[in-house]
């Protein structure tokens, strides 16, 4: 069933990030993006009513659903829910965080691994913290630049630490499987504050981030 207008479209404000917010599990929100995608079978060639596409509209909803519910989350209060007093000054490595984001200039996906790191001023953060910070930015239509720039300045933000550090490297199927087609081309990105600006600092980071566990 297809919803022309606002009818039975649940109600959007803005919400935590600036966005508008959508009643993501709401019943009546699949059955409406269903319809929608249904049309988009049909405009695609596709005959959406043989049976191995009847339920494809609702899942293609529901997986768009969960592919943007970073929208949902507010990544600071995330940082903020854990955050411990303690007197460690070194630096911090979270390496290796699986990223899966979506271009927003083609809706495909882009996925790779984010490095990050800082040096605590007071409090550390409990380090599940980190990989949900990055879930929360890439959980939306992203460009890899801005996903960098924002977990930097969100952890900065929080902790106040004396620096932080943000590499990202992903695939972006939109320049594998079509366009440029180019297979084997890793973008890298990113981000730095404070003390990683200095360049004994940087370099440990990016020492830490090379090595391998044994
Ligand atoms: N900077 C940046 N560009 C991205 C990212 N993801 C996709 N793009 C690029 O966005 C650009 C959009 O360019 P357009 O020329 O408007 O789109 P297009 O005609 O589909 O471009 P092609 O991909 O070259 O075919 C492309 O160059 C993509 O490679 C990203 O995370 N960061
Ligand atoms: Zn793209």
């Amino acid at each position: 069933m297809i919803y022309d207008d606002d009818d039975n479209i649940p109600d959007r404000n803005e919400d935590i990030n600036g966005y508008e917010k959508v009643d993501r599990y709401n019943p009546q929100l699949i059955e409406n993006l269903s319809g929608h995608y249904k049309e988009v079978l049909k405009q695609l060639g596709e005959n959406p009513e043989r049976e191995g596409l009847l339920k494809t509209p609702e899942r293609i909803a529901k997986a768009m659903l969960y592919l943007t519910h970073g929208y949902d989350l507010n990544p600071k209060e995330i940082l903020n829910s854990a955050l411990f007093k303690e007197e460690y000054s070194q630096m911090v490595v979270v390496k290796d965080i699986e990223v899966y984001s979506m271009c927003e200039h083609h809706m495909l996906p882009f996925f790779g691994k984010a490095h990050i790191a800082y040096i605590p001023n007071g409090h550390v953060v409990g380090l599940s913290k980190i990989p949900r910070v990055v879930d929360a930015y890439a959980r939306r239509l992203q460009v890899q630049e801005r996903l960098t720039n924002e977990i930097r300045d969100c952890i900065q933000d929080a902790l106040q630490p004396v620096g932080v550090g943000v590499v990202i490297e992903c695939r972006h199927l939109c320049m594998c499987m079509r366009g440029v087609q180019k297979q084997n081309s890793v973008t890298t990105t990113s981000a730095f504050s404070g003390g990683f600006y200095h360049e004994k600092t940087r370099a440990e980071f990016l020492h830490l981030i090379s090595s391998k566990l044994s």
